[in-house]
């Protein structure tokens, strides 16, 4: 029923409701749904649209967004990479939480290290994450720049922004790629609910 981890004196209860039984209930799995990308690449685009979509076929989902997240839980966190990366741990203990309750569970955070995203990808059992590239040059990231930032980035006034004073690391292997440049957000949309019924998630 239980393990104890001894040096911390906790207890690991286990639920007598569990992950199978609420999938059962949602009649679908529960994998997260990992968007990774320059800021102004389309994660937060693509990932609104998949959930509307997903909701319209009565698929319960949530949606983890890294500029609302960092108004509430992750607000203390800055852009460093110290930080980012706690903010990335937090969000997938989060993410984690949400997989166990049987809901489709959409992150899109810049998430920009790569060690990051593995951490997350090994909190979860094999095929419950799924890596989403979203891949735009950063030049087009820049000519769209849709909050401005980039701007104030070049100015000096933003300090650490990915892709100008800041690293991000491509995913090496994703699950998916799509190239925001190239295709439409539909069509992006339409390639994951693809990969979710082609590998029997939803
Ligand atoms: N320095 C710097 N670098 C990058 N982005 C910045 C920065 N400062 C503020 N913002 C805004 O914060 C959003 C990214 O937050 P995340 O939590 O996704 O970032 S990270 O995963 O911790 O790297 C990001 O949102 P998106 O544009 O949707 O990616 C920006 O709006
Ligand atoms: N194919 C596309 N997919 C997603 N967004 C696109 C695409 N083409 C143009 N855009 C535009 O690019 C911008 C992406 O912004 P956003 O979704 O906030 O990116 P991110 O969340 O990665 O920062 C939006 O203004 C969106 O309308």
């Amino acid at each position: 029923m239980f393990t104890v981890e001894k040096e911390r004196n906790i207890t690991w209860h286990n639920t007598n409701v569990t992950k199978q039984h609420r999938q059962l209930l949602h009649g679908h799995k529960s994998p997260i749904l990992w968007f990774t990308g320059l800021s102004g690449s389309g994660k937060s685009t693509i990932a609104n649209l998949l959930e509307q979509n997903l909701h319209k076929y009565r698929k319960s989902t949530y949606l983890l967004d890294g500029d609302n997240i960092r108004h509430g839980l992750n607000s203390d966190l800055s852009f460093n990479s110290e930080d980012r990366k706690e903010n990335i741990r937090r969000i997938g203990e989060v993410a984690k939480l949400f997989v166990d309750s049987g809901i489709i569970t959409l992150v899109s955070f810049i998430s920009p290290y790569k060690a990051d995203r593995k951490i997350v990808r090994n909190l979860v059992q094999d095929k419950e994450f799924i890596e989403i590239y979203i891949k735009c040059p950063l030049d087009i990231c820049e000519q769209r720049d849709p909050k401005g930032l980039y701007k104030r980035a070049r100015k000096g006034e933003i300090k650490n922004f990915t892709g100008i004073s800041s690293p991000y690391e491509k995913p090496e292997d994703p699950e998916i790629i799509l190239e925001t440049e190239k295709e439409t957000k539909e069509t992006a949309v339409d390639k994951i609910i693809k990969y979710l019924k082609e590998h029997q998630y939803i």
